[in-house]
């Protein structure tokens, strides 16, 4: 298991020039929201009579030496880039407690892992409408509230997302840019500490894309700790306050205060 945070921290590190094993052993940055110990995710092995069959351990898709993240204080987000398969959702689902690593540890500091709410980039909407969409998840949020609260959150988070006029609507019926927005007012209602957004601007026009990154900058002055992942650069590039690039199997990061 990983020691307790003892010492304070920037924004991000990165072991790039330590050892593994010295990586493995650095204790976590004394107010890290996250802190990651020689991270790595191997693809499972290569099936017989294929090209990479050789490689029994399997190829070596993304390694993270070492990471100390303490988001600004400041807000924005990070930026987690990378060309088309290089590992983002990968390393998102890993972050989220989705996905075991092949090896390596992390460690949130947040009161419970539940509380890392990860958005797929094609959100799962359940089969009714649009507001159900947000009573459901008004009802099975971690912390408890009344009716009469939820009903408040729901209403607060319909017109958050501009879907007020929509919100008897079948959810299936909205459009991409629609559904997008309900999944992340649903995945806001329950104000989780941390957020992971895999390619949030996939299929969004860049009206949409500069009205999420409204919304995000929103979300993070109110503490939410936001990574998403884009492989373009656009409005939510330029919010950023970090960027973390996956580049030939490993992560690089730097701070962009
Ligand atoms: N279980 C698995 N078995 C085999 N290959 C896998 C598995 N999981 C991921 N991969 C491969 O790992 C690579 C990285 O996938 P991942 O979806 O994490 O990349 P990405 O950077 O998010 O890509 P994109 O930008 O295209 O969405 C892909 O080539 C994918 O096919």
């Amino acid at each position: 298991m990983m020691s307790p945070p003892t010492s304070s921290s920037s924004s991000a590190t990165t072991g790039e020039s330590l050892s593994a094993a010295t990586a493995a052993a650095a204790p976590c940055a004394r107010h890290a929201l996250l802190c990651v110990r020689d991270l790595h995710y191997r693809l499972p092995p290569a099936a017989r009579g294929t090209a990479d069959a050789c490689d029994a351990s399997g190829r070596l898709l993304w390694q993270v030496p070492l990471l100390d993240w303490t988001p600004a204080h400041s807000g924005g987000w990070v930026h987690l880039k990378g060309d088309n398969g290089s590992g983002k959702t990968t390393l998102l689902r890993v972050l989220a407690g989705m996905q075991s690593p092949t090896g390596g540890e992390l460690q949130w500091t947040v009161p419970s892992t539940e509380r890392v709410h990860y958005l797929h980039q094609q959100p799962y909407l359940f089969d009714t409408s649009v507001s159900g969409n947000l009573v459901l998840a008004a009802r099975w949020q971690p912390q408890r509230r009344s009716a009469g609260q939820q009903r408040v959150q729901v209403e607060e988070m319909l017109d958050w997302s501009g879907l007020s006029d929509k919100a008897r609507q079948p959810a299936r019926s909205l459009s991409g840019g629609e559904r997008a927005r309900l999944a992340l007012a649903r995945a806001w209602l329950s104000r989780p500490p941390v957020l992971l957004l895999d390619e949030p601007a996939a299929n969004l026009d860049q009206a949409a894309v500069e009205q999420l990154a409204t919304r995000l900058e929103q979300m993070c002055r109110e503490g939410c700790a936001v990574i998403l992942s884009s492989h373009q650069d656009n409005a939510l590039s330029d919010g950023c306050s970090a960027r973390w690039t996956l580049t030939e199997g490993r992560l690089h990061t730097e701070s962009l205060l």
